[in-house]
């Protein structure tokens, strides 16, 4: 159990489908898996760069087919985020990835929502759902999904962009983004993971979006910093990720504490937990070890991931007492 209380706010669904799941699953739906076994599927999780994890996570999906393999999976991810601290996570969903193999936008939205509705009752997270749009599709399917969602008054609170972000730059996807600001959702969008700094500044002046996803590469690009910093834009980032995906060479590498240094508001989430060898609580410790980073510098992670939440007040200063409470036990 690790009890530093936080807010995850990147977290892809459909990446914490753990390899046991995704046995089970196929078992369950009579999915031919194209692995030899357990250890096979494992042994594939050596990535080179986003593409290469994309196309496997891409191809697990091919487990997921009912509403309660949406449910089942979401109800995994929370019992797990609970024990790794995690007080409210906002949840990345791919629509378009489901879609396009035959799966209803019904089933998918309604499996993940139906575990995200019970979840403060069952595991003390509070919970927002994004749905997420693949840049590497064309932005008129993102835009006819997004009106359905409308249509079936799908319980979201945001949109995101995610997928092979190099040459899918994010001026793209104005129209998509419109339309959320016109509707009233927040929106949000995976920029400076693997694309340009270039591509952080389009989202946030063409798209509006109010956090970045990732954005570690704005530290190619000072006015950029400077203006991040300014503007005290939340930059999610997902450190393990990145060493998985070979945005960096090692832990030791990565720009994290150079971000803090520099007073980017960045917080710590998982991405993929399932795919990069960890949970939030995994990212936290490896940090700690790697870094040294004091209780204290744990503590000022935790509080800007719930002030960089969608959360409405009241829960947001709770949540915020809690990290302050957990800050001085920690004297
Ligand atoms: N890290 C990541 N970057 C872009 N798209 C994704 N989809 C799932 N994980 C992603
Ligand atoms: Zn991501």
């Amino acid at each position: 159990m690790f009890d530093l209380p936080s807010a995850e706010l990147h977290l892809h669904i459909e990446g914490t489908l753990e390899p046991e799941l995704i046995f089970d699953l196929a078992a369950r739906n009579g999915v031919d898996l194209p692995y030899a076994g357990l250890q096979d599927l494992k042994d594939r999780y050596e990535f080179t760069d986003l593409q290469s994890f994309l196309d496997l996570y891409y191809s697990n999906m091919q487990v997921l087919r009912t509403e309660a393999d949406f449910a089942d999976m979401t109800r995994a991810y929370l019992r797990r985020a609970a024990a790794a601290g995690v007080r409210h996570a906002e949840i990345m969903m791919d629509p378009q990835a489901h879609l396009v193999r035959g799966v209803a936008l019904e089933t998918c939205v309604n499996g993940v929502a139906s575990a995200l509705a019970d979840s403060e009752a069952e595991f003390g997270i509070s919970t927002g759902l994004i749905a997420a749009f693949l840049r590497d599709r064309p932005a008129e399917e993102a835009l006819e999904v997004l009106e359905a969602l409308l249509a079936m008054d799908a319980p979201i609170i945001g949109i995101g962009l995610d997928s092979a972000e190099v040459g899918h730059p994010p001026s793209g996807f104005t129209a998509v983004y419109e339309r959320a600001r016109q509707a009233g959702l927040r929106r949000i969008a995976h920029a400076g993971e693997e694309g340009p700094p270039e591509y952080v500044r389009e989202a946030l002046d063409l798209l509006g979006v109010e956090r970045i996803d990732h954005g570690i590469r704005c530290l190619e690009d000072d006015a950029l910093v400077r203006r991040l910093v300014v503007e005290q834009v939340p930059l999610t980032v997902c450190p393990l990720s990145n060493v998985r995906l070979r945005a960096v060479d090692t832990l030791k590498d990565h720009p994290l504490p150079a971000m803090l240094e520099r007073g980017l508001n960045v917080c710590v989430n998982s991405d993929d937990p399932a795919y990069f060898g960890g949970y939030v609580d995994d990212n936290f410790r490896q940090l700690e070890q790697t870094f040294g980073f004091s209780a204290d510098q744990l503590a000022t992670l935790a509080a800007n991931s719930i002030r960089s939440s969608f959360i409405d007040g009241g829960r947001r200063d709770a949540l915020l007492a809690e990290v302050a409470e957990w800050r001085s036990a920690q004297r």
